[in-house]
């Protein structure tokens, strides 16, 4: 194959760095593009150790930018947009998530068409499938079961409407002549070093004597290393560019697992940081239904006060179903037709996180050090 390049969106985010590393190191690759709204310092020193290895462009910029969209898409042959806003807390505006999620995705595709890059992989997540309800159990889940959210919170359902963009774009005709194929990858809850859903529950613990919330005992999930994430990026990217292997691939999303054990979020924060001195809150959890309907009152009470004053909940309808649901899927499709096995095995994942949880609780204890001194 000729020399190619390659543009990978939100490329400063936690997954996105790691699929430029990868990426760096695939065959006759000329350029790697990073588009990202900011790149921390201890990203960009990253990134300039590999500039020694490969052409590595950063460009600071909005996906919502068209000019930057068209600059960062000029002469790539390919686009894997990682980039998103995440958010579980209702924490961000509804229209910056729709904004960024959806017409960022739909502006990119179109941009890809002006500029004619025929392949696009797109980041999706599990939470397009659901879980809808704590009480339906899933289990193994698999592609042909065309699960979809039935939520309207902002970040399932942006996710929902851009993986339908980047999937019903399959097909479309390029402004050379060409065509554009898509697919899009659902990983499970991706964590890892430098994670910042993990960094955030080890930091509220650190904030609480070390002890680690017990939001999500009920819960039953696969969470997948990102190592295995980005690898499974440069699987499919291969196979959307292998003339024999594309057909297949075109227009289709693959769920994202590995050999993780099937566990409670719980469980899995505790598994990473027992070791550091971190422990599970062994108070009383209420039984989900209860928090469900109190969750449920809180978004009443939040939605008639709307008109007087912003009250956010501490938690949603949605949020207590996520993380009390059983929900887990085989990635059977994408080692079928991907070719796709985890890179790292669980062993070698939890050893790496649990190192990099170690060093977030050795930060801690040196910052309370030069505090109290
Ligand atoms: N973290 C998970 O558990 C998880 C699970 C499944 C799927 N995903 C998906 O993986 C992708 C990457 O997530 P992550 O965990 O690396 O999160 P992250 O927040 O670390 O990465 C997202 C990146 O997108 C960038 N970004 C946000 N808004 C932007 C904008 N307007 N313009 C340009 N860049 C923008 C951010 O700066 C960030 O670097 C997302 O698409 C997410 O939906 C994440």
């Amino acid at each position: 194959m000729a020399g190619w390049s390659c543009l990978v969106t939100g490329g400063g985010g936690f997954l996105g760095q790691r699929i430029v590393h990868l990426l760096a190191e695939e065959k006759e690759l000329q350029e790697i593009r990073v588009l990202d709204k900011v790149f921390r310092p201890e990203v960009r020193e990253e990134f300039s150790k590999l500039q020694s290895k490969i052409r590595l462009t950063l460009l600071e910029g909005d996906i919502l930018d068209e000019q930057c969209l068209k600059e960062a898409c000029q002469g790539a042959s390919v686009v894997i947009h990682t980039a998103s806003v995440i958010d579980v807390m209702n924490v961000v505006q509804r229209e910056t998530i729709m904004n960024v999620n959806v017409r960022g995705t739909q502006l990119l595709l179109e941009t890809c068409v002006q500029a004619s890059v025929p392949v696009f992989i797109h980041t999706s997540t599990i939470e397009v499938a659901g879980p809808n309800s704590y009480r339906e159990i899933i289990q193994d889940g698999h592609e042909e079961e065309h699960l979809e959210t039935a939520w309207s919170s902002p970040y399932p359902y942006s996710k929902k409407l851009a993986e339908k963009a980047v999937l019903g774009a399959n097909g479309w005709a390029l402004k050379n002549g060409g065509t554009l194929y898509t697919c899009a990858l659902r990983p499970m809850y991706i964590y890892g070093e430098g994670s910042p859903l993990l960094f955030a529950h080890v930091d509220s613990a650190l904030k609480n004597n070390g002890i680690l919330s017990n939001h999500c005992k009920f819960s039953r999930v696969n969470p997948v290393y990102v190592g295995n994430v980005a690898w499974a990026h440069i699987l499919a990217l291969r196979a959307l560019r292998d003339p024999q292997k594309a057909p297949t691939i075109q227009g289709q999303f693959y769920y994202i697992s590995d050999g993780t054990p099937h566990q409670s979020y719980d469980d899995l924060n505790y598994t990473l940081g027992k070791e550091w001195g971190l422990c599970l809150d062994s108070g009383m959890s209420l039984p989900v239904s209860l928090k469900y309907w109190l969750a449920f009152l809180l978004e009443i009470v939040s939605f008639l006060l709307s008109p007087i004053y912003k009250y956010r909940p501490p938690f949603n309808c949605h949020l207590v179903t996520l993380s009390n649901s059983v929900f887990t899927f085989s990635y059977k499709k994408a080692q079928r037709e991907l070719g796709y096995e985890p890179l790292f095995t669980w062993e070698e994942a939890k050893q790496k996180t649990k190192e990099w949880v170690g060093s977030l609780v050795k930060q801690h204890k040196e910052t309370l050090k030069t505090k109290t001194h």
